[in-house]
């Protein structure tokens, strides 16, 4: 089992340029934290500055308390993992592999017990980087940053040069090694469904720091905020009457986190929309995914505004766009927001003239 990382008020400008402001960051041991943000927020910026590649304005990097600062990048104990692997391409798969070892250990025996690691056939060995499928390579390149057995292993966006077929079997191979050694590990990924899927823990980044982290099922389900929840996955928003623990809107009760009263909305995940209720809608697109599919609907309310929600269903039972389709609101509520956010309770007259009774529109 390897350490933890512990980065603390790590900063970095290019130029006028402020990437990194004051970032903290615990990357738990033998765990495997995702670093996610938008494109140019500095998540690469953080993996070099942990690997030693660039020094930081300020902060400290420390791995099992080890202060990494005064380190340069050969002496950090770190592998790193690029996009493209970036395999010598004048060495075997076996020089690869071995490359930063020392010599007593650049056996056969290492290279076989490396490659089972990462689930590719021993006679691998031989070949050349050209030899391999991107994936292969991939895995190759896993194995030599896992050779010397690192304290932690830095992954920048390893996946996303492969098709869909060879990114589901390398992200496998990859993590299954991983854990397997319990390595300390660090993914950066734009790719937010490989952060939730693959990660024991999910950071995200906003502004040069750390704006949520925690496990993905936390930064799915209790995002810290709007931003946030908007980040990690798709939002409805439905009018709503909030009655402390509960709000009671126009496609049914949803249960809230957070006492709230009043009219206001409620803001939910498509999954907690289905297409199996009463109240009717219009289906305007749907956003096929082959196992399931996104369908965007109308909701025209007798006594208010139209507005539009976001349902998720199976694709074997999606809808086509102008069909009418019946919903059901269930679960519980990311958020609510009241109309009057002063968390006074509202009652009776005080409640906007739309939302007083919350009417659901029936189909005849
Ligand atoms: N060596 C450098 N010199 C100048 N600017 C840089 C340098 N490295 C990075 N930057 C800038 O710093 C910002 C953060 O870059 P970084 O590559 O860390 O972002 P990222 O979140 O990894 O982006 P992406 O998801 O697109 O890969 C960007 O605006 C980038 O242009």
């Amino acid at each position: 089992m390897s350490d933890d990382l512990a980065i603390s008020g790590l900063s970095k400008r290019f130029g006028t340029i402020r990437v990194l402001a004051g970032l903290d960051l615990t990357a738990p041991a033998g765990a495997l934290t995702a670093l996610i943000g938008r494109s140019g927020c500095g998540k690469t910026t953080v993996l070099r500055l942990v690997a030693g590649f660039d020094r930081p304005d300020a902060g400290t990097v420390a791995v099992g308390g080890r202060d990494l600062g005064p380190l340069p990048a050969h002496q950090r104990r770190i592998g790193y993992v690029t996009q493209h692997g970036d395999l010598f391409p004048h060495l075997t798969v076996a020089g690869n592999i071995t490359f930063g070892l020392p010599w007593r250990r650049r056996d056969r025996r290492t290279v076989d017990d490396l490659l089972d690691l990462v689930g590719l056939d021993r006679a691998h060995a031989r070949r050349f980087p050209h030899q391999l499928s991107g994936g292969e390579q991939q895995r190759v390149a896993l194995a030599r940053a896992l050779a010397p057995a690192p304290d932690l292993v830095l992954l920048d966006e390893p996946f996303s040069a492969l098709d869909a077929d060879l990114r589901a079997e390398t992200r496998r191979a990859v993590t299954s090694a991983l854990r397997e050694t319990g390595t300390t590990t660090v993914l950066v990924t734009h790719d937010q469904a490989e952060a939730l899927s693959l990660a024991d823990r999910v950071a995200l980044l906003r502004d040069g720091r750390v704006v949520q982290a925690g496990t993905p099922h936390e930064l799915y389900r209790q995002p810290a905020d709007r931003w946030v929840a908007a980040f990690v996955g798709e939002l409805s928003s439905v009018p709503a009457l909030l009655s402390g623990d509960h709000a009671d809107s126009l496609l049914g009760r949803v249960a809230l986190p957070r006492p709230r009263h009043g009219a206001g909305t409620v803001v939910v995940r498509p999954e907690q929309i289905t297409l199996d209720g009463t109240v009717g809608a219009v289906v305007l697109a749907v956003d096929f995914h082959g196992h399931d599919g996104l369908v965007r609907l109308r909701v025209d309310p007798t006594d208010g505004p139209p507005f539009e929600v976001m349902a998720r269903a199976a694709g074997h039972l999606l809808p086509v766009p102008g069909e009418r389709t019946g919903l059901r609101l269930s679960g519980t509520a990311l958020d609510a927001t009241a109309d009057d956010s002063a968390e006074v309770p509202l009652t009776g007259d005080q409640l906007a003239p739309s939302i007083r009774s919350v009417r659901p529109v029936r189909d005849p």
